[in-house]
């Protein structure tokens, strides 16, 4: 069965805090899918909602066409990882390999053999409490077990957090590895958009807890341009557009705009020496998100 999320005017609410307010969504089939907002944006509320941790205040939510919340049928075939250690799929004073023998014992689909490749791969020992772990590590076994679970609907929930640099690419790749291996949801939140973006076939952008849009990444990279060439003539192409970005070094310039340009503003940009690329994905987030700072 391929997998599926929907939401029909998904509310939830903490005490005095609407975290969700209205969301509804289709995610259909396989695919690398990226949840993004701001902080505080409603992105673990979703997420939570979607793996039946948190039971909806109003709406309706339902995975591979069940509803979610206290559904043996489903839950199963959903698996909800929290970066930085966050998570209850491991107790912090078990050791690494008693938290990998708990998810084979959980995870129908669970690859032993893959779990104990990748915790050699992010250098975690299998001897060691997981409260002993560093925040990096403890977010990278997280991964670890989000992606050896091979659940049909995978939700990683930032769990690059406290990873390094090296560690999180090293992260990204074996999604996507791993992903063109074994096809299936995996729904990956993030405001690192910039790092994430080279791995998103759709993004789902939320703020304030209301979806904003829910698109393929190539049609949303179309919305705008990064011209780049000798700044006069970058200003010149420019102008009269929105915006998002820009840079200059010595004679050259780089403008990302915002809005799709006409074939003939193409040519034209072409006859004038410009390069024209998609739109940075991070550009366009801050853009729609309503700037650097609220
Ligand atoms: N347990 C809670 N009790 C009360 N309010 C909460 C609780 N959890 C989250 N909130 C509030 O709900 C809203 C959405 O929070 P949520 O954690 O879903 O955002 P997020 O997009 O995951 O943020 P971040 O990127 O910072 O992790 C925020 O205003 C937050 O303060």
């Amino acid at each position: 069965m391929s997998p599926t999320i929907s939401t029909e005017d998904l509310r939830l609410r903490y005490r005095n805090t609407t975290a969700l307010d209205g969301v509804t969504l289709s995610l259909d089939g396989p695919g690398i899918y990226g949840l993004i907002g701001r902080n505080g944006s409603g992105k673990t509320s979703l997420m939570s909602v979607l793996a039946g941790f948190r039971r909806a205040t109003g709406g309706a939510v339902r995975v591979n066409d069940q509803p979610v919340f206290e559904n043996p049928r489903v839950t199963p075939q959903i698996c909800l990882i929290r970066g930085g250690g966050d998570t209850v799929e491991y107790d912090f004073r078990s050791r690494v390999k008693d938290a990998l023998r708990l998810a084979a014992d959980l995870r129908p689909n669970w690859d032993a053999d893959y779990a104990g490749e990748l915790v050699r791969q992010f250098g975690i020992s299998q001897r060691k409490r997981v409260g002993h772990l560093s925040t990096g590590q403890r977010s990278a076994l997280a991964s670890v077990l989000g992606l050896a679970s091979r659940a049909p609907v995978t939700l990683l929930d930032e769990t690059y957090l406290g990873m390094d640099a090296p560690t999180r690419y090293a992260f990204y790749d074996e999604v996507l590895r791993d992903f063109m291996a074994h096809p299936r949801m995996l729904v990956i939140s993030s405001h690192l958009v910039d790092e994430l973006s080279p791995l998103l076939e759709r993004v789902v952008l939320i703020d304030q807890g209301q979806l904003l849009l829910n698109e393929d990444a190539e049609t949303l990279r179309g919305r705008g341009a990064a011209v780049s060439g000798p700044a006069d003539e970058v200003a010149d192409f420019v102008s009269g557009r929105t915006v998002l970005n820009e840079r200059r070094l010595g004679r050259s310039a780089s403008v990302v705009v915002y809005g799709e340009l006409t074939e003939s503003e193409r040519v034209r940009a072409k006859e004038s020496g410009l390069d024209l690329e998609p739109v940075p994905l991070q550009d366009l987030f801050v853009h729609l998100t309503g700037g650097e700072t609220r």
